[in-house]
């Protein structure tokens, strides 16, 4: 169902749409391919921030699982995430688009530091506001970086783009016989411990009252589908 309340919109972009049909890092048409959709979907009136992920790029917990300082490979991830932004804001740019990045960690010469106020008036005056590094802490992901942005955004909802269609009763990459769920409600979310997300940004969606809509954003055209209520994705809310 379309849902006309949702008027400024939260857009997590996986790292992984980024990569295109590459097993890394950035191509370049897809870059352009996903800034062409966020362009439309700023054309069809929604006010959209953007934040980020970094997994084409590098993953803290994959590091240091091969036995990186945890912290140090977090920090790594986050600078990841950096040079998306850069990429998607390029991307945007040469749309026409009117962009800012703005980092959880400063880097002056690069971007503009995170500001809180600033971001909201850059909205105000129709910029996409990017925003890159995360948290700009350690031991976090960006979706806890994109639903604690969403809450100072004031936001309606939380878009998470990513490289499934939706939440599933286990993950659909593991488990064939997974089934995707339509809506369900984050205290489900939490108590089946299901890992489309992490915990703690379901958490702080949950309580600020921001739905969360999973759908796939490597299918062309997806975000305009789902904006208006026609593609396949999962909602999850408060019951
Ligand atoms: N119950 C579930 N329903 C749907 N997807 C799930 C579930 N459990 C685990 N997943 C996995 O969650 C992944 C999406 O989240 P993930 O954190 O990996 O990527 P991301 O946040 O989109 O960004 P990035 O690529 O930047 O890390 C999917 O690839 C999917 O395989
Ligand atoms: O607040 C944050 C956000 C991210 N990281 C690190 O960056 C990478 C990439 O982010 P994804 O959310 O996985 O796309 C993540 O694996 C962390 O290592 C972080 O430390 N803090």
């Amino acid at each position: 169902m379309p849902r006309p309340e949702f008027k400024r919109i939260l857009l997590k972009l996986s790292g992984e749409a980024l990569m295109g049909d590459q097993q890394f890092g950035i191509e370049t048409e897809t870059a352009q391919r996903v800034a062409e959709e966020i362009k439309l979907a700023q054309a069809a009136g929604y006010e959209l921030c953007v934040v980020v992920g970094g997994g084409n790029i590098f993953r803290g917990l994959a590091a240091a699982d091969q036995g990186f300082d945890r912290a140090s490979a977090d920090y790594m991830g986050m600078l990841a995430t950096v040079m998306n932004a850069l990429a998607v804001q390029n991307a945007l740019e040469k749309l026409g688009v009117d962009t800012r990045v703005q980092s959880a960690i400063p880097m002056s010469s690069i971007c503009e530091p995170y500001i809180r106020r600033r971001a909201m008036r850059h909205m105000e005056k129709g910029r996409i506001v990017i925003f890159a590094a995360g948290t700009g802490n350690p031991f976090f992901t960006t979706d806890t970086a994109a639903a604690l942005r969403a809450a100072e955004m004031q936001c309606d909802a939380l878009f998470k783009g990513t490289s499934v269609d939706g939440v599933y009763t286990a993950d659909p990459k593991k488990d064939a016989a997974a089934e995707r769920y339509d809506t369900l409600s984050f205290d489900r979310v939490l108590s089946d411990n299901l890992k489309v997300m992490d915990a703690s940004a379901v958490a702080v969606c949950r309580d600020n009252d921001i739905p969360i809509v999973v759908f796939n954003i490597r299918e062309q055209g997806n975000l305009a589908r789902v904006l208006n209520g026609e593609g396949t994705s999962t909602i999850v809310e408060n019951s």
